[in-house]
């Protein structure tokens, strides 16, 4: 778990709680005193919509480049907590197992006050399955800012 205090004017620009090293599969932010809002961009388009961004699952860049054309409160979905309230999400498709998910990109939007911020990772470990790149498996699920040991498979772990 790590808590992000904020001043008055801080955010927490565009990004991913993801990539291909950090498999951390979803992402609960729980909103310690209500204060300041955060930001999903590419959440809630249209998915009839085939030339729209999730259908793709664009590259990083090309997703960023998407939701600098957008704004907050205007576009995709804007969380404006009450105090101890959480919101969920997951960051990785194919239930935690797969890429990265473009539309879980998000942004702590600049704060009106004192902001304070729990963020807690539930990761995933992959291992590669004995065909080679095919068949990512999950080994562990562990909860952390750096999951780094796991007593085994299919077992969970506190870190
Ligand atoms: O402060 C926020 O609203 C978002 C925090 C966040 O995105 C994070 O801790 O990864
Ligand atoms: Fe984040």
């Amino acid at each position: 778990m790590q808590v992000l205090k904020y001043t008055e004017g801080g955010e927490f620009k565009l990004h991913y709680d993801a990539n291909e090293q950090e498999h951390r599969m979803l992402t609960v932010l729980l909103y310690l005193n209500g204060v300041g809002e955060t930001w999903f961009p590419l959440a809630l388009r249209d998915p009839a919509d085939a030339a729209s961004v999730e259908n793709q699952n664009p590259p990083r860049v090309a997703a960023l480049a998407a939701a600098r054309q957008l704004l907050p409160r205007r576009d995709g979905l804007t969380v404006a907590p009450k105090i101890g309230d959480a919101v969920a999400f997951y960051n990785l498709l194919d239930g935690g197992v797969g890429q990265v998910d473009r539309l879980s990109l998000h942004a702590g939007l600049p704060a009106p006050g004192v902001k304070s911020v729990a963020a807690l990772w539930y990761h995933v470990d992959l291992k590669q399955g004995d065909d080679g790149a095919a068949g990512l498996t999950p080994l562990a699920v562990g909860v952390g800012p750096a999951a780094k040991s796991y007593p085994g498979q299919g077992e969970k772990a506190a870190h």
